[in-house]
């Protein structure tokens, strides 16, 4: 059995945000409080420690007193580069992620994920969502996976692969299906924060 303990909690904090107009999406202000406290009190309990992963503001992330870790490539080359230095920050067998920008991430999250992973002999289990109209998505962004996997992500992106799914198709995947859409709501424009607070409310 995984237990909390086990878990790192990553939160993905270092996109350019450019549909938010390029500022830093983690310290926007949602209901009030920076986007990043809302992942941050979401994950808190569900993880033994947290590690964000950020290219801006980093004094800033700093003073919620977890470890920062920066890109190794500057230049923005996507969540997998997030998730790569999240993995060699890991001190535990288990690395989780999720974005600063979902701040109604599922509570039971790390504990479905990990149910899954102890079913099979998996290596990482992603999240996905059920839709309003019943169709399923992928969402990729939202994982569990064993921290030695670090070898492997370093290896396809040296080849110049960037895209999170192709990485998975690499690896032994499950998924576990969330049935409420919203949890996975993410904010990428200033309306989009706006009708997610309007609804969240
Ligand atoms: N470390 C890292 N994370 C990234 C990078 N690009 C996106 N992310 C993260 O991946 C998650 C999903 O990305 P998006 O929703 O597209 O966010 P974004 O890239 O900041 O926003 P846009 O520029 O509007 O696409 C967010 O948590 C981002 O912080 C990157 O280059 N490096
Ligand atoms: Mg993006």
């Amino acid at each position: 059995m995984i237990s909390t303990k086990d878990i790192t909690g990553l939160i993905l904090a270092g996109g350019r945000a450019q549909r938010m107009g390029g500022i830093d999406k983690g310290l926007i202000p949602f209901h009030g409080k920076p986007l990043i406290e809302s992942a941050i009190a979401k994950l808190k309990p569900q993880v033994q420690t947290i590690v964000i992963n950020a290219n801006r503001s980093i004094t800033k992330y700093a003073t919620y007193g977890y470890p920062v870790v920066m890109d190794e490539t500057p230049d923005f080359s996507g969540p997998l580069a997030g998730f790569s230095v999240g993995l060699k920050a890991c001190r535990t067998p288990y690395l989780l992620t999720s974005p600063c920008d979902s701040p109604l991430l599922p509570n039971n999250l790390a504990e479905l994920l990990a149910v899954e992973m102890g079913r099979g002999d998996f290596q990482l289990v992603y999240a996905s969502s059920k839709e309003a109209d019943g169709k399923v998505w992928a969402q990729p962004v939202f994982c569990l996976m064993r921290s030695n996997l670090q070898d492997s992500l370093d290896q396809f992106l040296q080849k110049g692969d960037l895209k999170i799914d192709r990485w998975f198709k690499e690896l032994r995947t499950s998924t576990v299906v969330f049935d409420d859409p919203l949890v996975f709501a993410n904010v990428n424009t200033p309306d989009e924060l706006k009708k997610l607070e309007e609804v969240s409310a």
